[in-house]
């Protein structure tokens, strides 16, 4: 699988592509794979500011390292006057050192609201960041996580929303829908597009791509 060229990153990659070029990266020491999590948050954050002044933002976190850059975009959007909800699914259930390092840089050890049974914020917020889940899903999203996930996305439907990598619950590789996702309407993904970017335009919305440093 060809997994750059000369003049930088191939346009589209699958998720096994995605990981063989992080982890050819990560072993020849171009970055860290710490350092591409900030910088992967960071290209995020600077997208929203970019579309979006300061309000109200519901970010949801999911258990692996998707959620791990959605708590890098919480703490440089809290930074930057946005006032930050944090929800977490699977308490880093899948979370690396990379992931509980953010999480951790984010809570300074209040902790994150469980998503499933936490109080969701009312009024809808102005934006919603869609951290749950990029290329490490595995299987449908079904049962109590669903079903939270339909009420925060009626909750946010009048909000921005922003896909980190991908919407959660779209295969990155097939387009297809794993039980539900989160429509829209930008996704920030990184070092290249995904094929589901071009598959469903409907649900991934605008793409923008950030250099990680891979
Ligand atoms: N250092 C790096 O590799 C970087 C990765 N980036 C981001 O990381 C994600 C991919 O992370 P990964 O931990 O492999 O997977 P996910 O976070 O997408 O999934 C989390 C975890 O959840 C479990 N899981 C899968 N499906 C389900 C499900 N339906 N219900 C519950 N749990 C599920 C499974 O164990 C997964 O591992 C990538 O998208 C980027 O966002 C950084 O961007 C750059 C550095
Ligand atoms: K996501």
């Amino acid at each position: 699988m060809k997994t750059s060229s000369s003049d930088g990153p191939v346009a589209v990659l699958p998720a096994a592509g995605m990981r063989a070029v992080e982890a050819e990266a990560f072993a020849a020491g171009r970055v860290t794979s710490r350092a591409a999590m900030e910088r992967a948050g960071q290209g995020v954050a600077a997208a929203i500011l970019r579309h979006r002044p300061p309000g109200r933002a519901l970010v949801l976190c999911g258990p692996g390292n998707n959620g791990g850059d959605g708590f890098v975009v919480a703490r440089l959007l809290a930074a930057q006057g946005w006032q930050i909800e944090a929800r977490m699914l699977g308490a880093g259930a899948a979370a690396g050192p990379d992931a509980a390092a953010m999480r951790h840089l984010w809570e300074g050890g209040t902790g994150t609201a469980d998503l499933l049974s936490a109080p969701l914020p009312g009024p809808g917020p102005d934006l919603l960041v869609d951290a749950l889940f990029g290329i490490g899903l595995a299987r449908r999203i079904e049962g109590a996580p669903a079903v939270r996930l339909a009420e925060i996305s009626a909750l946010a439907r009048g909000a921005f929303r922003v896909a980190v990598d991908l919407p959660s619950g779209l295969d990155a590789d097939r387009g297809t829908v794993l039980g539900m996702t989160l429509p829209a309407d930008l996704s920030v993904t990184f070092h290249c597009r995904k094929p589901a970017h071009d598959l469903r335009p409907d649900l991934c919305g605008a793409v923008e791509i950030v250099d990680i440093g891979l």
